[in-house]
Formats: structure tokens, C-alpha cells, sequence
């Protein structure tokens, strides 16, 4: 069975291929000083009071946070006696190389975004990623990342508002039914609110624009679904495209002979 983890700067999250689906799906905050025993004890704890059974004897690794990857290396080794694939890494073979400017390190989780997309809704994608970042990868023709946006993400906006400014609380995001606020969580709700609206909207005209030519908008993280209540956004949602992504990387690189 294959380990996915996919490191974020905010989430970790953990799941399990067992050859036909993913079975359980585990999250920790970030933190690169945890270590390979902390995290061993952690999800071995959640598996076996979700009595499952899992014979873990591959792992692939994506993380946006290079300081972490050494001791989920430490975690395969150790207690799955496997060396894990690091998506971004020279080892792990990608089925069609980014196209970017010389020497840009594109993140792994934008990498194995645009393969999971590509696979299920072929050329011509707007991925769509609500994390830490919001981000936009653009995939060509030959599931290629070619590009794409980089903006704050909607939890670090709101807390950026409220570090910045002394008379603004920290709020939760939520959908408000007016765009005028008429008091200051409303103003804040609504300027995150349907900023973020614009911006996506925006962005997509903007990229098909340059592209000149129709592209699908796939979207995925947690916040993904709140973005599209009442709006003809997406595509599609797919919570599940990092761990997608992963499991056909992880799938190409054995059929090539590599781990
Ligand atoms: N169903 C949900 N409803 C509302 N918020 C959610 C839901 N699921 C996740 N979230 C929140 O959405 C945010 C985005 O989650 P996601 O896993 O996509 O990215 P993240 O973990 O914040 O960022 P990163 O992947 O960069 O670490 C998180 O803060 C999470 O708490
Ligand atoms: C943009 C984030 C933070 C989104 O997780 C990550 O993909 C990253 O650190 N990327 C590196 C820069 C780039 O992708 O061009
Ligand atoms: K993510």
C-alpha cells in the first residue's frame, strides 16, 4: 500500500492508496520540528482506531515546505522500510516536464495538481488550489504546467487584517448575503468575500485571455466549495487532486523502474 503525504504550509495531510481507492485521510499542522517518531505515533494511533489494516510499503512525499521533507524521509525509512519518492526531486520522474523560466523551482503540490488534473479532464486546465496560497497552475496541451498566479491565500488575508490593523478582529470567511457591510465583521466578510470572487473571475478571464482559447477551471482545497455557491466558477471541485496527483506519480514512476 502507498503513503501519500502532501506537506503544505499550513496542513499536513496523510492517506492511504490500497491499490483500488484511498482509505483514510489524516491532517497535522505543519511543524518541521515534529519528528519521525512523533508523526509515527500520531497516524499509527488514528489507523488502528479506525481498525484498519495497512501494509505501507511505498511512500511519496510532497512538501512546499523543504524543511520538513528530512524527517518524513526519517518516518518511510524507519517504520515503513521504504525510501519515499519527493515529488521536485531529481529522482522523482514527472510524465511531462513544467515549461517555466530557468531555474524556477515550481511547488510540488502546483506539479502534482496539474497531473491529477490532466489526467481526469485532459488539456487546457485552470487549476485552482484555495490553500495557504491561492494559486493558479495553467496546464498545457500535454498536461505540461506552463504557469501561472500566485495570491495570498483567504486565511492568511483575514489574518493579515487583523495583525495589520488594531481596530479589526479576526474573523472566520462565510459567504454574506449583501456586499455592503454595515458592521465590521460584515465588511471584512464581504471585502474577503467577494475580493476573492473578483479575483478568481478576473484571473480565469485574464489566463484564457493569453491562452486564446477555452480552458476548464478545476478547483480543489477546503475552501474551494464556499467560492462556489451560486457561482458558475468551476469546472469541477475535487477535494481529492493533491492525493490524486501523488498516487499517478508515485504509479509512473514504478512503471518507468524507478523505486
Ligand atoms: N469543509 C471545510 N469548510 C470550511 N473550511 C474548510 C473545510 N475544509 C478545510 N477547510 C479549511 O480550509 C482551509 C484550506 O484547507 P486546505 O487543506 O485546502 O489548505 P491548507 O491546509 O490551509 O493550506 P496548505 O495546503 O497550504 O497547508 C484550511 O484552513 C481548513 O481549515
Ligand atoms: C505557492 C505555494 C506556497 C502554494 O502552496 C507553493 O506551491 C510554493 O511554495 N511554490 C513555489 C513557487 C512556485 O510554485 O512558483
Ligand atoms: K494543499
Amino acid at each position: 500500500m502507498l503513503l501519500c503525504i502532501d506537506t503544505g504550509n499550513t496542513n499536513t495531510v496523510f492517506s492511504v492508496w490500497d491499490g483500488e481507492k484511498f482509505v483514510g485521510l489524516w491532517r497535522i499542522s505543519t511543524d518541521h520540528r515534529r519528528t519521525a517518531d512523533e508523526y509515527f505515533v500520531w497516524l499509527s494511533t488514528l489507523i488502528s482506531l479506525q481498525k484498519l489494516e495497512l501494509n505501507i510499503d511505498a511512500c511519496i512525499i510532497s512538501s512546499t515546505a523543504p524543511r520538513v521533507v528530512f524527517n518524513l524521509r526519517v518516518l518511510c525509512n524507519r517504520y515503513f522500510d521504504t525510501r519515499p519518492l519527493v515529488v521536485g526531486k531529481p529522482d522523482c520522474l514527472l510524465p511531462v516536464a513544467p515549461r517555466v523560466d530557468f531555474g524556477t523551482v515550481v511547488g510540488p503540490d502546483r506539479l502534482v495538481n496539474t497531473w491529477g488534473a490532466y489526467e481526469r479532464h485532459g488539456p487546457d486546465l485552470i487549476v485552482v488550489d484555495f490553500g495557504t496560497a491561492t494559486t493558479f497552475d495553467v496546464v498545457d496541451t500535454d498536461g505540461a504546467y506552463v504557469g501561472g498566479v500566485i495570491a495570498p491565500g483567504v486565511n492568511l488575508s483575514l489574518e493579515a487584517l487583523h495583525m495589520g490593523a488594531a481596530s479589526l478582529p479576526h474573523v472566520d470567511v462565510t459567504m454574506p448575503p449583501k456586499v455592503i457591510g454595515t458592521n465590521t465583521v460584515a465588511c471584512i466578510q464581504s471585502g474577503i468575500y467577494w475580493g476573492y470572487i473578483g479575483l478568481v473571475q478576473g484571473v480565469v478571464d485574464k489566463i484564457r485571455e493569453e491562452r486564446g482559447r477555452p480552458m476548464k477551471v478545476i478547483a480543489t482545497g477546503g475552501l474551494a466549495p464556499l467560492f462556489d455557491q451560486g457561482f458558475d466558477l468551476f469546472d469541477a471541485i475535487e477535494d481529492d487532486l493533491t492525493m490524486h496527483g501523488l498516487r499517478l506519480i508515485h504509479d509512473y514512476n514504478k512503471e518507468m523502474g524507478n523505486g
